[in-house]
């Protein structure tokens, strides 16, 4: 049986596959906002870099969608590590300016490449780890989770989890299950509504980490974990993989444009907008 299963949601990357032989694209890419260094034919480590927080807006997520397009097209690549070169955070989420004060257009562009990136990460059938450097907050917890595997660093100081609430944000459904698919129902539901953080050692506990190194040990233990999982024989792994995310990801894709109006509708609310005036405020002010 052939299986393809992040092309079953985007049918249009096979004609790219059939199209751009990969043999003819650079080895590494490199940008000024990420790096992606292949290690082998197998893997490659796929480094954030857009200080000071890597935070998403509309113009990084596309770029990163087109990084994820060019894992999928390279049919020997098995699996990537995706890491933060900005000292001590692997991304504070969503860059709250897209939400303060912003017109429904840019936003409604932005929640669809939100959409995008979530749809290829948690849909891939690459093996992706996470090499968590630094403080994964919103959407940068919702993006480890929806890798296969997570390693953090030991830092006390470093936090973990999503706080929208306090913002006045009712984390969208999709949020939810990836986060109840990681930790359980009860933890999710207890994590969202009182908006927890974890340090690595309590988000060891939950299952919400799966392993804590030193940072000087992060991506080489990254890279002995991906070494294992590479020789797993890739077609079992690959249908195991969407036999157990096909459900939460279909989802999504099924309903993507009543997540897009719910999120448009609560963040255009005053209140919502007044809260983020403030948290943005509480930020700058530090
Ligand atoms: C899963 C999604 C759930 C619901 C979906 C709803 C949609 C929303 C999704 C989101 O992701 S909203 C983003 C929420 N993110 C946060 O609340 C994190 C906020 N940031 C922090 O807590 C801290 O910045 C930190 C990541 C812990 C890093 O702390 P540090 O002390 O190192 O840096 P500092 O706080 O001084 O920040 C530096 C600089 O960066 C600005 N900043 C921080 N986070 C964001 C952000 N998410 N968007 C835009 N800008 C951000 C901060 O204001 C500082 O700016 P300055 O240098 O100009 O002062």
């Amino acid at each position: 049986m052939s299986i393809n299963f992040y092309s079953k949601f985007f049918p249009l990357i096979k004609k790219g596959v059939a199209s751009v032989p990969f043999q003819l694209r650079p080895l590494s890419t490199r940008t000024d906002l990420f790096n992606v260094e292949n290690k082998s034919e197998e893997y490659a480590i796929f480094r954030l870099n857009k200080p000071p927080v890597n935070s998403l807006n509309l113009e990084y997520l596309n770029l990163l969608n087109n990084q994820l397009d060019e894992f999928e097209r390279n049919p020997k690549l098995k699996g990537i590590i995706l890491t933060s070169d900005v000292k001590s955070t692997f991304s504070a989420g969503v860059d709250i300016l897209e939400m303060y004060k912003c017109e429904p257009k840019r936003l409604e562009a932005v929640w669809r490449a939100v959409q995008d990136f979530w749809i290829k990460l948690y849909g891939s059938k690459k093996i992706y780890i996470a090499a968590l450097n630094g403080h994964v907050l919103a959407l940068g917890c919702a993006i480890a989770m929806s890798c296969d595997y997570r390693i953090m660093v030991d830092n006390d100081k470093t936090k973990i989890g999503i706080t929208a609430v306090l913002l006045g944000i009712n984390a969208p459904s999709w949020v939810k299950n990836t986060m109840i698919n990681t930790i359980g129902f009860r933890e999710t539901e207890k994590s969202l509504k009182f908006a927890k953080i974890y340090n690595p050692h309590q988000a060891l506990k939950l299952g919400l980490i799966d392993e804590i190194v030193s940072s000087d040990k992060l991506l080489s233990r990254s890279e002995e974990v991906m070494k294992t999982w590479c020789k797993i024989p890739t077609l079992a792994r690959e249908m195991t993989k969407e036999s157990m995310r096909s459900e939460t990801l279909g989802k999504l894709v099924n309903n993507r444009e009543v997540d897009v109006q719910e999120f448009i509708t609560s963040t255009m609310d005053p209140h919502l907008q007044d809260n983020l005036g403030k948290y943005l405020a509480s930020l700058k002010k530090k």
